[in-house]
């Protein structure tokens, strides 16, 4: 992102940010409610696009439309969208052959499945499942396709603890494996066990930038 910024009207959302997320690289966006974050998300993923400056994906502009952005970005959004008549099992699957992953589709599901521990539902419909079950299963949305950038919003929400602890395995996980991950967050914990790198949004400003160490509390 350089420069990028987004006003909806007289309001700006989001000022000039500049930030660049290398493959492998933990970037983690915190601030209180109304900050900035999901829109500066928005902005990452090419959903919307900046008012001011440009966002640049491998030096092209991100647009969620554009197929090679959507075979290369994961994301997982505040707002679930299931198929109601579906279980997690046929979405899933759906999912994964809609990116072209083909007759491994299969596996890669069962995989992301445990490793969201979700196994047990597979075979639920979405308004059987609890709303933590429902946040494992978006993550698993993201985990049986394709990706070079996973980009999570609030993804802790509904997690119990071994939940939580178990998705910052997983994002510690999809960097190891080169995939960069920009994450907002409202938890510190997990900011500081997955990023490498923590920015403080305070009303639409960058207000720290650094080393979770050196910009968290504690
Ligand atoms: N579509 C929109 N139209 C008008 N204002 C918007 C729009 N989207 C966001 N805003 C405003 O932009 C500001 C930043 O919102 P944003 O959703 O990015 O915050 P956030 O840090 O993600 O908050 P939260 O932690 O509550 O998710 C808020 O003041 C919000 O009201």
């Amino acid at each position: 992102m350089r420069g990028a910024s987004r006003s909806y009207g007289p309001r700006t959302a989001l000022h000039p940010v500049d930030l660049r997320l290398g493959d492998g690289e933990c970037v983690a966006l915190m601030g209180d409610n109304g900050s900035g974050k999901s829109t500066l998300l928005r902005l990452a993923t090419g959903r919307d696009a900046p008012t001011a400056g440009e966002v640049l994906l491998d030096g092209a502009p991100v647009d969620e439309d554009d197929p090679v952005v959507r075979a290369r970005v994961a994301v997982v959004a505040d707002a679930p969208a299931f198929w109601p008549d579906l279980t997690v099992r046929e979405h899933l699957e759906l999912v994964a052959a809609a990116h072209g992953v083909g007759e491994d589709a299969a596996a890669w599901v069962d995989w992301a499945l445990e490793d969201r521990r979700v196994a047990d539902h597979a075979d639920a419909r979405p308004a059987h499942l609890s709303s933590g079950q429902v946040q494992a299963v978006l993550l698993a949305a993201a985990l049986v396709r394709p990706r070079d950038l996973l980009v999570l919003d609030e993804p802790e929400q509904r997690l119990d603890p071994g939940a939580r602890e178990r998705l910052g395995d997983r994002v510690r996980a999809e960097a190891a494996g080169g995939v960069g991950v920009l994450l907002a967050t409202h938890h510190a914990e997990l900011a500081r066990a997955v990023a490498d790198r923590v920015l403080v949004l305070a009303d639409g400003r960058v207000v720290a930038d650094g080393p979770p160490h050196a910009v968290l509390p504690g």
